[in-house]
């Protein structure tokens, strides 16, 4: 693929980071991959076998994870973007879960695509609210309401957050 049209994943920005949905450096976990579409982020994501729930479903954790990894990454890269930033550049945010409720709409399939698309809906401070919307095969199968909070600014680490080492 040329360049021009390379997408640009959040969570290659993330260096050191093994969490279990989005973490670049965990071998087992999920690898959420994020990116901007518009105003929208965007996960495309596979299953395997080992995430059913029911039969050939998807397991609804497994579901929870990805809208939550999704939205945690989704908040960090709309900070960079408000302040005008390159991802990747200093200082450094993250954000950890303060609330997430999903609703489940209709049993996924956990043998095909599923795409998620999150949208910023306010930013106060520290904490970012966000909606997600969970699709399989063109349908919207799961709808979340997340709050993310900013739980690291490395321009302001002392050392000893918990969230960092
Ligand atoms: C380096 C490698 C990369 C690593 C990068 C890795 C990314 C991984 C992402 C994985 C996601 C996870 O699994 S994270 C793991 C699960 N989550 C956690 O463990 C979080 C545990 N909870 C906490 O640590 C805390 O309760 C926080 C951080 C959520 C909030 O504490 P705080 O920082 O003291 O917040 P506080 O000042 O009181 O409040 C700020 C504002 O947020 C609101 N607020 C506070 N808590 C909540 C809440 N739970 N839900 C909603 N809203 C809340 C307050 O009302 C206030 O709003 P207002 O009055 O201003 O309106």
């Amino acid at each position: 693929m040329s360049k021009l049209f390379e997408k640009k994943y959040f969570q290659d920005y993330m260096p050191e980071n093994v969490c279990f949905g989005c973490g670049i450096n965990n071998d087992q976990g999920l690898h959420v991959k994020s990116y901007w579409e518009g105003e929208e982020s965007v996960c495309l994501w596979r299953s395997e076998e080992k995430y059913h729930g029911w039969s050939n479903l998807m397991n609804g954790g497994v579901m929870a994870t990805l809208i939550d990894c999704h939205c945690m990454c989704t908040a960090m890269a709309h900070a960079y973007q408000v302040e005008g930033r390159e991802l990747g550049s200093q200082p450094e945010y993250r954000y950890a879960t303060g609330t997430l409720s999903v609703k489940y709409l209709k049993p996924t399939s956990n043998n095909d695509q599923v795409e998620l698309r999150a949208k910023v809906i306010e930013v106060k401070g520290k904490k970012t609210v966000l909606k997600c919307d969970f699709y399989c095969l063109g349908e919207k199968t799961a709808e979340a309401d997340v709050v993310a909070i900013r739980v690291f600014d490395s321009s302001t680490d002392t050392g000893g957050n918990l969230f960092k080492s």
